[in-house]
């Protein structure tokens, strides 16, 4: 892993510059970038859809070697913007230089630019792990001996060498994705474009692929563009975020930078044990302010009314009904529910 503390600017950048505008190199430049999906008829059985602006105006600069996350609720527009980014997809109007290479003019760049991780890997599950891996080496232009070398040492890297004779479409969801992970990593690029890369995973392969990720930016400066709806998982791995709704960017900054937006306020966390006891009039007060998933409820309150929530709770007859509660400092989902990003929407999808 870097030494570098996570969430730290990073080299070239400076905190407050969500834009950076100062950074020394920049990997990845996005202006205006703007994506209509036609409306279609009704035809056959299928209802007529309208129109869908699902990029409308986006601007970002990413600079070498940042984890850049691209966060935001379903239909946000996000991997709309991904395969814009990686030449899948001619955007309206706008532009999208990588490397100073112009992606709308020459789309057929991208492929030697970025390793490209989508959220579907259809493509090669009729293959073997090992195959998968070393077939990708050699699309990406290796030698014979040299992606047999390097599908080797990913696969050990990431401890899938147990599973190599194995074909994808036998092997389990998160392993398989593991696998798709493993074969973007070899015949190296300059810079990763990953959709929800751990979807499905364990603990054990998720830091795999984090500290695989790591290894790259930290050893070759690797620049990471991160899809994802994590956003507990997303803090500790990410050094900017852009946060997107309705296809524009509403947010852009270090986590650090986006949480002081709301360090003001303190997130209090009650579990009942089977229901909200809403006939104690504390409780039915809380409610308008609570963000509520099944058991669970998250307020975001002043110090001073989280201090009377908590005690409203903890004394009398509300206290039997309630599992656990916890005080925290807000996190990068608090920042991202404050914005307006939806709370029940699959936000924590992995
Ligand atoms: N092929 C398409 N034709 C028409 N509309 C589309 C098409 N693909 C996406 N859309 C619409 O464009 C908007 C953005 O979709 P997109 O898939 O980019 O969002 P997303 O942020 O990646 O969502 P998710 O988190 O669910 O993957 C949505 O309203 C979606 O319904």
């Amino acid at each position: 892993m870097s030494e570098r503390p996570r969430n730290a600017p990073r080299p070239g950048t400076r905190a407050g510059d969500p834009l950076g505008s100062s950074l020394v190199s920049t990997v990845c430049v996005v202006r205006d970038l703007v994506k209509t999906y036609p409306a279609a008829r009704a035809r056959r059985g299928i209802p007529a859809t309208p129109e869908v602006r699902a990029n409308d105006g986006i601007g970002l600069d990413v600079g070498r070697g940042e984890i850049f996350g691209l966060l935001g609720p379903n239909g946000a527009g996000k991997s709309t913007l991904v395969r814009q980014l990686t030449g899948l997809m001619r955007p309206d109007s706008g532009t999208v230089e990588v490397l100073g290479h112009d992606l709308v003019r020459h789309p057929e760049r991208a492929s030697r630019l970025i390793g490209y991780l989508g959220q579907e890997s259809t493509a090669l599950d009729e293959l073997t792990v090992a195959l998968a891996a070393e077939t990708t080496g050699r699309l990406r232009g290796l030698g014979a001996r040299q992606a047999r070398a390097e599908r080797d040492a990913v696969l050990e890297e990431l401890g899938l060498t147990g599973l190599a004779g194995r074909p994808l479409k036998k092997l389990s969801g998160g392993q398989r994705r593991l696998a798709c992970f493993a074969a973007t990593l070899v015949g190296e690029r300059p810079v990763l474009v990953l959709d929800e890369p751990t979807t499905g995973m364990d603990p054990v392969a998720r830091r795999a692929v984090w500290a695989a990720v790591d290894r790259r930016r930290a050893e070759h400066e690797v620049t990471v563009l991160l899809v994802t709806h994590n956003v507990i998982e997303a803090e500790t791995v990410l050094d900017r975020v852009a946060v997107l709704e309705r296809g524009k960017v509403i947010a852009c900054d270090t986590p650090a930078g986006l949480k002081e937006r709301v360090a003001g306020e303190v997130r209090v966390e009650l579990v009942w044990r089977e229901r909200a006891p809403l006939d104690v009039p504390e409780v039915a007060a809380l409610r308008p302010s609570a963000q509520e998933s099944g058991r669970r409820w998250v307020l975001r309150l002043a110090p001073d009314e989280a201090r009377a929530a908590v005690a409203a709770v903890t004394g009398g007859e509300a206290f039997s009904a309630l599992d656990d509660f916890t005080l925290a400092t807000p996190s990068l989902e608090d920042v991202y529910l404050s914005l307006g990003g939806h709370a029940t929407k699959g936000l924590v999808k992995a």
